[in-house]
C-alpha cells in the first residue's frame, strides 16, 4: 500500500488529488485490503473513497466485525457499498415514478395496494458453479442487498430530500420494520444439474433459488405481503416489481368483467428485464356494441420511447461514487437491518441442514413458491 500510495502520488504530481479505491475481493480478504490501505494510500490532498462489492459478511457476526473495523479507519461517508443492480434505471425509476406523479403517491399504501411483488430470476446458471456462489447461495448474493434495498426504496416514506443521507434515513426504517421472516413462508431451490461441479453444490445444499413472504410491520404496509422471488437458471431473464391493487369496491361492473374478478384488478409493472417498461393494467371496454371490459396494459416501452444508449448499472454507480451521492449504497446501520431481516432463516438453514427443493433448468422453479404465494392471496403471474 506504501508503494501503492507513491505510485499514485507520482502520477498526481502536485496536483490536488481524489482517490477512489475498488476493492472486488474474497469478503475473507477485504481487511487485510482495506486496513493497510486505510493507515497507507490515502491522499492527504483530497478525499478518499473505498467502494466495496457485495458479498457484505458472511454472517451477521462476521458482517459486523467488518463494520467495526472499516469505521475504525474510515469514516461512514467515505464508504460504498456497491451492489450494481441497484444501479439499474427500474431502480432510480422506482421512486421518480412515485415521488414525482400524483397519480402513485396517495395509493402507494395498504389502503389501496393488495400485494407487491419483486422477482428477480436469471436463466444463466454458470455463476452458481464458481467459488463465489456455490458458498454464498441465493440469500447472500441477491436477496441481502438486492432484494430488500428494492423493497427498502419501494417502500420508504417520502424523504426529505434527494440527499443520500435522507433517503438512507427513510430506507433504513424499513428495514428496520420488516418482521421477522417465518420458516414456513420460505421455499428453498436448488438447481439440479448432472454436471460434476453443479452436483458438488447440490450436495453442499446451497440454495440457488428463493422465494418467501415478507411483511413490514408499519402504518402505511401493515398486512401487505411482499412476495419475493429470485432464483439461477430458470426459464428467462426477469427482473420487475408487480404492484397489485385492491379490487374496486362495490364495482358496478363486476358483472361485465367475465371472468376471474382476480385478474381485473389494476396491476402496475415496472420491469428491467426481459425489457424495460413501465405497465398499467387498467380495465377498459371492448370496442363495440354492448359493455364488454376487458383488462388491457398501458405500455410505456421503453425501446419505443427514448432512443438512446442505456449506461451499464456499473457506470451509473461509479459515476454516483465520483459525485459523492450514495443513496444507491447501504449504511452500515442498513446493512446490520439486513442482516437481521435474513440471519434467522440462513440460521435455520445451516442449523437443520434444510435441503432444498430440485428444480430442473430452464423452468418456472420450485412449485411450492406457487403454494406459497396462493397462501398470501397471490397469484404469480408468469405471463403478463
Ligand atoms: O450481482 C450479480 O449480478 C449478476 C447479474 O448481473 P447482470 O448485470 O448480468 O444483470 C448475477 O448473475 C450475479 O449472481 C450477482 O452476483
Amino acid at each position: 500500500m506504501e508503494k501503492l500510495n507513491s505510485k499514485m502520488a507520482h502520477i498526481e504530481g502536485t496536483h490536488a488529488a481524489n482517490r477512489i479505491f475498488y476493492l472486488a475481493v474474497p469478503q475473507e480478504a477485504l481487511l487485510d485490503v482495506a486496513l493497510p490501505l486505510a493507515n497507507s494510500a490515502q491522499t492527504k490532498r483530497g478525499w478518499n473513497r473505498i467502494i466495496i462489492e457485495k458479498p457484505f459478511g458472511f454472517t451477521s457476526l462476521s458482517s459486523q466485525r467488518d463494520t467495526e473495523s472499516l469505521l475504525s479507519r474510515f469514516e461512514e461517508k467515505q464508504i460504498y457499498r456497491i451492489d450494481h443492480l441497484l444501479g439499474k434505471d427500474l431502480i432510480e425509476n422506482l421512486t421518480v415514478l412515485r415521488f414525482s406523479n400524483l397519480v402513485f403517491e396517495p395509493l402507494w399504501s395498504r389502503t389501496y395496494i393488495r400485494n407487491v411483488q419483486v422477482i428477480f430470476s436469471e436463466e444463466t446458471a454458470t455463476e452458481i458453479q464458481g467459488r463465489y456462489f456455490g458458498n454464498y447461495g441465493i440469500i447472500r448474493d441477491i436477496v441481502h442487498s438486492h432484494i430488500l434495498q428494492t423493497i427498502a426504496l419501494f417502500a420508504m416514506e417520502p424523504p426529505v430530500s434527494l440527499d443520500g443521507e435522507d433517503i438512507r434515513d427513510e430506507k433504513v426504517k424499513v428495514l428496520r420494520s420488516i418482521r421477522k421472516v417465518d420458516f414456513e413462508d420460505v421455499v428453498l431451490g436448488q438447481l439440479k444439474d448432472t454436471s460434476s461441479k453443479v452436483d458438488r453444490h447440490t450436495k453442499s445444499m446451497t440454495p440457488t433459488y428463493f422465494a418467501a413472504a415478507m411483511y413490514i410491520d408499519n402504518a402505511r404496509w401493515d398486512g401487505v405481503p411482499f412476495l419475493i422471488k429470485t432464483g439461477m437458471g430458470l426459464m428467462k431473464n426477469r427482473a420487475e416489481i408487480r404492484i397489485q391493487f385492491r379490487h374496486v369496491p362495490g364495482n358496478i361492473y363486476r358483472e361485465r368483467i367475465g371472468h376471474d374478478i382476480d385478474l381485473d384488478t389494476n396491476e402496475l409493472v415496472l420491469r428491467d428485464l426481459p425489457e424495460e417498461a413501465i405497465l398499467l393494467k387498467v380495465n377498459n371496454k371492448v370496442p363495440g356494441l354492448g359493455l364488454q371490459l376487458d383488462a388491457s396494459e398501458l405500455n410505456l416501452l421503453y425501446r419505443d420511447r427514448y432512443d438512446v444508449e442505456v449506461p451499464g448499472s456499473y457506470e451509473h454507480l461509479l459515476l454516483d461514487v465520483l459525485d459523492g451521492d450514495n443513496h444507491l449504497f447501504m449504511r452500515s446501520d442498513e446493512l446490520a437491518a439486513a442482516w437481521n431481516v435474513l440471519a434467522p432463516v440462513i440460521h435455520e438453514i445451516d442449523q437443520n441442514r434444510v435441503a432444498p427443493e430440485l428444480y430442473e433448468a430452464g423452468d418456472k422453479g420450485p412449485v411450492n413458491a406457487y403454494y406459497l404465494a396462493a397462501k398470501h392471496g397471490v397469484r404469480w403471474d408468469d405471463d403478463w
